[in-house]
């Protein structure tokens, strides 16, 4: 399998060299030169399969020619056998055809475990058998940092860095981070938001002198593998639901359009999926594209679910590559305007392409709240916070009672007590035995103004196990 950039200048990958990449070197995001296309039947044959072994099945052709299918089935089964529910992704119904997949039952509790769980031991076995050190830098609003974290420490040949807005993440979520010690992790708090963190991390991709030969890799969702992970779930939640014989919709808590675009390609690669609904908290720039065509950059404002606390949303480039025919040099235009003036809109019929199988609805703080409590009457489900705007937008956007929607459970709620507590369901939170001393643990970070120099400074003062690179 190659892989393009979305601009059309940088070099083609593969699998290997993709892995170990971030953003392309023209700007753009690495996809798929062709994406594989499973049929109906091949699809329905894999119903039964457990987790590790359908993983198997829909990622295989994304890495052909890279890992041996041995290795990949081990690398599977050890990543997906740390989750703490033997289904790994499990289903819950809060009614008649509506679903929520469970997706925080890995050791952050959140669905990037999903991603990072694999990405660290795939970078395990590239960098031992190349014999190469890489350099990790990340952006987080919370989730993204601790599942890296969680991910990578034991790599040998990993130093990773990790950027949070600081005092803008959950004291869980910080607390996830900073009290993970090692001399090849390393903890920044930036004082700046989310999208601060993320830009640094992208023009870090750009100018790589401070790193002073040694590689950069990204473990947010501009790395491919982080995408190609996530598309395995939905095919294991249709399967559960009489897919492919019949179509499931799916609404998607959403920030950097990651894991709806996962749920994008798995449709593309023949799953009938049959509406993907995009659910954003009031940073609402993916809702103001698909409701109106306006991707306008406005002020990112704090809400109640800060790890959708974004407004650049990354693979929304992976999506305007698609709309606009797989043309880089088109997209590259678009970015560059979008860049000097903050604002973007596509063709109109462009735009009616994305709507035939997008909806989207923006959810405040309030309506928030008010799903958590009515669900939690109702089911006893309690939700997260980016879980309860997915709900909210499935029932406001639904276009068919008949089709099974399902609301991806993006983080467990134990992650969020502020939101929870808001929500007035009167349910004490339990954080799970290998975190119930959360709150006693040291921690262990630096903050830093938010400056692009400042922070590559940091990075080439520790970036070796602690020391200079
Ligand atoms: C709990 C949670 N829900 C939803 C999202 C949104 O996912 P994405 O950025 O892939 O759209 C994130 C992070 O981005 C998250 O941490
Ligand atoms: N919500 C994320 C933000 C980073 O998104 P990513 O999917 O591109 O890593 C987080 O919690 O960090």
């Amino acid at each position: 399998m190659r892989y393009i950039s979305t601009r059309g200048q940088a070099p083609a990958l593969n699998f290997e060299d993709v892995l170990l990449a971030g953003l392309a070197s023209d700007g753009g995001l690495y996809v798929p030169e062709n994406l594989p296309r499973f049929t109906v039947e091949e699809i329905a044959s894999w119903s039964g399969l457990a987790y590790h072994e359908l993983a198997f099945k829909v990622m295989r052709p994304f890495v052909t020619g890279s890992i041996p299918d041995a290795d990949f089935k081990q690398i599977l089964q050890e990543t997906y056998g740390v989750f703490a529910h033997s289904a790994v992704a499990p289903l819950r119904q809060l009614d008649s055809n509506e679903w929520v997949l469970e997706l925080f039952h890995g050791p952050t509790l959140a669905f990037k475990d999903f991603a990072l769980q694999l990405l660290g031991r795939l970078l395990d076995y590239v960098l031992a058998k190349r014999g190469e050190r890489v350099v990790i830098i990340g952006a987080t609003s919370g989730d993204t940092g601790s599942a890296a974290i969680e991910g990578c420490r034991r790599c040998d040949n990993v130093d990773i860095f990790i950027l949070h807005p600081h005092n803008r993440v959950s004291e869980v979520q910080r607390r996830q981070m900073t009290t993970i010690f090692g001399d090849n992790i390393h903890n920044i708090a930036i004082e700046g938001n989310f999208d601060d963190c993320q830009e640094m991390v992208k023009d870090s991709f750009a100018d790589q002198g401070f790193l002073k030969g040694t590689r950069l890799v990204a473990v947010n969702s501009i790395n491919w593998a982080r995408i190609m992970a996530q598309i395995v779930y939905y095919f294991h939640a249709a399967l559960q639901l009489g897919g492919p014989a019949r179509s499931v919709a799916f609404s998607v808590p959403t920030g950097n359009f990651g894991d709806i675009f996962a749920g994008y390609l798995a449709r593309n690669m023949g799953l009938p999926i049959s509406q993907l609904v995009v659910a954003t908290n009031r940073n609402d720039i993916l809702h103001r594209f698909m409701s109106g065509n306006r991707y306008d950059k406005d002020t990112l404002h704090p809400s109640l679910s800060p790890s959708m606390d974004i407004m650049v949303s990354s693979n929304f480039e992976r999506l305007l590559f698609d709309l606009h025919g797989r043309n880089g040099a088109a997209v590259a235009d678009l970015m560059s305007a979008f860049k000097a003036s903050g604002k973007l809109s596509v063709e109109e019929e462009r735009w009616v392409e994305a709507r035939k199988l997008f909806d989207s609805l923006a959810v405040d703080d309030a309506q928030t709240c008010k799903t958590i409590a009515e669900v939690f009457t109702k089911t006893g489900e309690l939700l997260d916070p980016h879980t309860a705007i997915g709900v909210y937008a499935a029932r406001e956007c639904r276009r068919s009672l008949a089709t099974p929607m399902v609301t991806l459970g993006t983080a467990h709620p134990v992650k969020f007590p502020e939101a929870v507590e808001k929500a007035g369901v009167g349910k004490a939170l339990e954080l799970p035995a290998h975190l119930a001393d959360l709150f006693e643990r040291p921690e262990r970070c630096t903050v830093l103004k938010n400056d692009l120099k400042a922070m590559q400074a940091f990075v080439s003062e520790h970036g070796n196990r602690g020391k200079p690179l």
